[in-house]
């Protein structure tokens, strides 16, 4: 499948680039950011996070905020940022144009409800499509671990807890993390889902861990002062709880004074990238 490269900067010892290419799965044409460490110059396969970003993103917030290059150079790991969404000419919006459905707030599911099963397909762009295409196109290993904020964090714990097979490791910041019981997920699952919200659970972090037999490095950064966090949206404590009930060995860091910002995530990436190096090669 073809790319089209229309970015490319070197920064930290490597290259920041954004390609464009047709996207099967999504049936519309996406774009999707990459990191490539100073290591891949000499011809070096290197293994890739996948950052998932969070409501009204694109894959330039966290290339541009986060901080990430300076230590992924150091340590020899590519980032992959891929879109929140579909997007384009043609791709159905929320009507109202509120930003947590719709562009911008693709929850990476695949939706099953007209008209949002036409594009917004998320999930197997994430899990199959995007790393075959990065695979495919990059000097980058088969190993992959996955990341991502808010609505990423959700993204990334549920879609590390399906296909364990295919992380190492997974992280999050302030993931959404029991999306069936909060006003964000109720509304996305129920747009892209329909009303059974037995099917929601196949895409709720909290129910996934309840019953997760694979058991995968996990790390969680939560700040205290997170406005979404306060009003109930990301409901940490339902995570932890059900982690606890099946032994799920997740580290949940409470981050003392922290919010939803990148100022958060700028301040502690380091130590998620540090993690999941240490679970590469394992
Ligand atoms: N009302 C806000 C809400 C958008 C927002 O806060 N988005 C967060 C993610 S929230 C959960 O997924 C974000 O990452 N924003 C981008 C950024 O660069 O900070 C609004 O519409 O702005």
């Amino acid at each position: 499948m073809p790319l089209e490269n229309i970015s490319c900067n070197k920064t930290a010892g490597g290259w920041h680039k954004q390609y464009t290419h047709r996207s099967e799965v999504l049936n519309c044409d996406m774009r999707f950011a990459i990191f490539l460490p100073p290591q891949t110059a000499a011809g070096q396969k290197v293994p890739v996070l996948y950052w998932l970003s969070g409501l009204t993103c694109t894959d330039e917030n966290f290339m541009q905020k986060a901080g990430a290059q300076r230590i992924a150079a150091e340590l020899g790991v590519a980032i992959v940022a891929p879109d929140t969404s579909p997007r384009g000419e043609g791709v159905e919006d929320d009507p109202a144009g509120s930003y947590d459905f719709g562009l911008g707030a693709g929850f990476y599911v695949n939706a099953t409800e007209a008209p949002w099963n036409r594009h917004y397909n998320m999930y197997d762009y994430i899990v199959n499509e995007l790393p075959a295409l990065v695979e495919a196109h990059f000097p980058v290993s088969d190993q992959r671990a996955i990341s991502g904020h808010s609505m990423g964090g959700h993204g990334a714990l549920m879609i590390a807890m399906r296909n364990p097979e295919r992380f190492s490791s997974v992280s999050a910041f302030s993931p959404i993390a029991n999306p069936m019981n909060c006003p964000w997920g109720q509304k996305a699952f129920t747009g892209y889902l329909g009303s059974n919200t037995e099917t929601w659970k196949q895409y709720d972090s909290s129910e996934l861990i309840r019953k997760a037999e694979k058991k995968l490095p996990m790390l969680v950064d939560q700040g205290t002062h997170d406005n979404f966090y306060i009003e109930g949206q990301l409901r940490t404590e339902t995570l932890a709880a059900a982690a606890k009930a099946n032994n799920y060995p997740v580290e949940i860091r409470m981050q003392d004074g922290y919010d939803h910002s990148y100022y958060f995530m700028a301040t502690f990436i380091e130590d998620h990238l540090r993690f999941h190096v240490e679970h590469f090669n394992k």
